[in-house]
């Protein structure tokens, strides 16, 4: 607030002009500057196109020196042409105005990185000069004279844009937040961070403009997709966007703290600071498709695609994709290190089906050998010692075989030089095992398994029963085996077949194409190359894809994940540095312990840094506050991040009683239906309806016809994602729907981003005012 009066009276102060007036004289200066870079810009990219023609060129001279020479031009320019040829809306978004620095020395980007002001940069009487301004963007571009007009965002220089705050203002005097779009300058807010100097620029005092950009942005309509927030970060949120990539960085923070902000623009800094090292890829493993396509659009905003990777969790097995949903109870059998066990078990257990033969016949040296059941099973279980893959075992069951046949030819003693013994013993096995009768024992007795077949095996109740003795209980076999035996598979069902793979042993593959720097992708290399037909995307789809590590990995609502799922996140990043986003009052997974001992698991012993982040840019006041009596009894003693805003619309409680209803109608519906249409008619953007799980399709029939800006919500799938107004159906339904059931309550309750409506059932036993129980305080 003192901040806010001393920014009035400076704009008051400046020439007697209005408030309006100085507002577009700063426009004006900020649209100097924008044409200034955005001609630099035309001619860059005239310089790069120049170099890709005569790189091309120069290519048809053919001697090995000229082309590589060509190559590294191609490549240079190729990076230039594609990064200046994406059309940003808001291209250059920022400006810091700085006092005189310390060290006064420049960094690569030609800005002065030091952060504190130099002695006597302030004066006695509380005045100074701005000594230095510099503007940021989306990518740096350097003016010919190599002074920089932009600085990558990315950059060091740029950090004082999101760290200086009043309490610790380093050298920043004033920051501008600049909206733009396309080529025009559309306004400027200001923050003042030393408001109690008095500053010059070029002799003038210093203008402050606007109520700060963050409000700004925070009050913006939500779309059905994610905005960066390149130009209003916070200290908080830079401090972990910036963090060194080395081991694991570990970010808590409460619902709209910005975690899931804070991950993928930490993936574009990453890339920015070592593209080379995360050419290796970066993975960002999100919860639901939905988050995915929530969040997919932020990346290619700040310039960055083809290296990172964004998969839900159900989608990180090649080949499959999540589409059910399991109980509670089958979950947590499935998710469990209990399931590592049993699949353990039905990976070897598979190996005999109904079919499996129970003897081997076959002539060698003119001989009828045979080897029983009981033999072929101690051959079996002897082969199958230790833990390697089963599939991998194959080769030695052979050999045990073989050994037995041998044995049973009585040829060993035939001769007792050892040279002709093993000569014996070769032509006997090469007789043996090209005979079709052994060749055939072999594919039925020892079969190559995919995982997909003993996933299915294990849908027989029967043998699941066998294999999860003493670690299922009856109960969970029959529910498991059942669920196994639908048509498609859940999120759970995945990690499972990638355990499973890693048990079997990865079938062979057909060998892959080279997989190229992903840089070349930029370089416009490819296209002087005949023999590619892809596009580029489509290359960047198809590497992802075959990759299999990840050079960075980055877990967002990493506390939903069970102990199996960071098994099979752990298997994509074993030499990999890690980014860990999550919220533990947010974990809809019933055991944390479990699934703390299996993150470490996964994490080994990489030193762990650690973030909290503790402001909430979401949730108004009044519906935070809401939010925070349901943390009460989920988390008893857990602190709510504070609000930074208010809106004044307190939430919004209707009871409903499905008794009251006359034959034929559905109380509960037409309550719903109207409330989502009372907020549709309140907010510009998008209305989330949230149900219990089970009722995730009638919900979607209940808001028929009322337009794409409204959408129904099982309860785990509103998970990280939000809207401008929400309506959260029985909590009480909700909460009993698991025991992590309160956790899920109150991620629904922290989706809106303005009003909030709660509608109460029966079961929710609303007071008067249909306030639910749960609710109360
Ligand atoms: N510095 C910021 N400037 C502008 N908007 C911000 C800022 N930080 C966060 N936001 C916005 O706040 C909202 C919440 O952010 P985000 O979804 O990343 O939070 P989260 O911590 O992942 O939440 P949850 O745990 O509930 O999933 C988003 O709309 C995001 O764009």
């Amino acid at each position: 607030m003192a901040a806010q009066a001393q920014q009035e009276t400076a704009v008051g102060s400046v020439h007697g002009e209005t408030h309006d007036s100085v507002r577009d004289r700063e426009i004006g200066i900020e649209q100097v500057h924008l044409d200034q870079v955005y001609r630099r810009l035309e001619e860059k990219i005239h310089e790069a196109e120049f170099l890709m023609n005569d790189a091309a060129k120069r290519g048809q001279v053919g001697t090995p020196g000229a082309l590589a020479e060509r190559d590294a031009q191609v490549f240079r320019a190729g990076v230039h042409l594609n990064r200046l040829n994406n059309e940003f809306e808001d291209f250059l978004f920022g400006r810091i105005d700085l006092l005189r620095g310390k060290d006064g020395k420049k960094g690569p980007d030609g800005a002065y990185t030091a952060v504190e002001p130099a002695e006597g940069a302030v004066r006695e009487d509380n005045t100074a000069d701005i000594a230095e301004t510099l503007h940021i963007g989306r990518i740096g571009v350097l003016d010919q004279d190599y002074s920089p007009l932009v600085i990558d965002w990315r950059a060091p220089a740029a950090a004082p844009f999101y760290r200086s705050t009043p309490v610790d203002p380093g050298r920043v005097v004033r920051r501008r937040v600049i909206r733009s779009k396309g080529r025009r300058v559309l306004g400027v807010e200001d923050d003042l961070m030393r408001p109690e100097l008095t500053a010059f620029l070029d002799g003038e005092r210093l203008p402050v403009i606007g109520d700060g950009a963050l409000m700004a942005a925070l009050g913006q309509a939500r779309s059905h997709t994610m905005r960066d927030i390149v130009a209003s970060i916070q200290a908080e949120q830079d401090l972990v966007i910036r963090a060194p990539a080395a081991s694991v960085t570990y970010v808590e923070g409460g619902p709209g703290t910005g975690k899931t902000a804070v991950a993928l623009h930490r993936a574009a800094y990453l890339l920015y600071q070592d593209r080379r090292r995360y050419a290796g890829g970066i993975l960002i493993v999100s919860p639901t498709p939905l988050l995915v396509a929530y969040t997919e659009g932020v990346l290619p905003s700040l310039g960055e695609e083809g290296q990172v990777a964004i998969r839900a969790i159900g989608s990180l097995v090649d080949g499959a994709e999540a589409t059910l949903y399991d109980s509670p109870a089958v979950a947590r059998a499935k998710g469990s290190y209990r399931m590592l066990k049993v699949l353990r078990k039905a990976a070897r257990g598979a190996l005999e089906t109904k079919d499996t033969p129970t003897r081997l016949r076959v002539v060698a040296f003119g001989r009828r050998l045979e080897l029983e059941a009981d033999r072929l099973e101690r051959i079996r279980n002897n082969a199958l010692g230790g833990t390697a893959p089963v599939n991998l075992l194959r080769p030695r069951a052979r050999k045990l075989l073989l050994d037995a046949l041998w044995e049973q030819s009585g040829a060993a003693g035939r001769h007792s030089d050892p040279e002709l013994a093993a000569e014996l013993r070769s032509s006997f096995d090469e007789d043996v095992t090209s005979e079709d009768s052994f060749i055939g024992f072999l594919d039925a007795w020892w079969p190559e398994l995919a995982p997909r077949s003993v996933l299915a095996a294990m849908a027989d109740e029967r043998r699941l029963g066998r294999w999860a003795r003493r670690i299922l209980n009856p109960g969970e076999v029959r529910r498991v085996a059942r669920s196994l035996g639908r048509d498609g598979l859940s999120v759970h069902d995945v990690a499972m077949l990638d355990e499973l793979e890693a048990v079997l042993g990865a079938p062979v593959r057909p060998r892959k194409r080279r997989e190229l720097d992903p840089l070349d992708q930029l370089t416009g290399l490819e296209e002087l190359m005949p023999v590619r037909e892809e596009t580029q995307r489509e290359r960047a789809e198809r590497l992802a894809q075959e990759r299999t590590e990840y050079a960075h990995v980055i877990v967002d609502e990493a506390q939903d994940l069970t102990p199996m799922q960071w098994r099979m996140v752990g298997r994509r990043g074993r030499h990999a540095t890690w980014t860990i986003v999550g919220d533990p009052a947010q974990s809809s997974w019933s055991d944390p312990d479990e699934a703390a001992e299996a993150r470490d698991e996964a994490l080994g012993t990489r030193p762990r840094r650690r973030f909290q982040l503790t402001v909430n840019y979401r949730n108004p006041a009044e519906i935070a506050e809401l939010a925070a009596k349901v943390l009460a009894l989920a988390m008893p003693g857990s602190v709510s991040p504070s609000a930074v805003r208010s809106t004044g619309v307190e939430p919004r409680f209707v009871a409903t009683n499905q008794a009251q209803g006359a034959a034929g109608r559905n109380p509960l519906a037409e309550t719903v239906r109207e409330e989502a249409a009372r907020l549709l008619d309140r907010v510009d953007g998008t209305v989330g309806v949230v149900v219990a799980m089970n009722r995730r399709e009638e919900a979607r029939r209940w808001l028929a016809g009322l337009g794409d800006r409204v959408v129904a919500l099982g309860s785990l799938e509103a998970k990280g994602l939000e809207y401008d107004a929400t309506v959260v159906v029985s909590p009480a339904e909700i909460a009993d729907e698991s025991p992590a059931g309160l956790r899920v309550l109150y991620v629904a309750l922290t989706r809106a981003t303005q009003q909030l409506t709660v509608v109460s059932a029966g079961r929710d036993e609303p007071d008067e005012a249909g306030v639910p129980d749960l609710l109360r305080d």
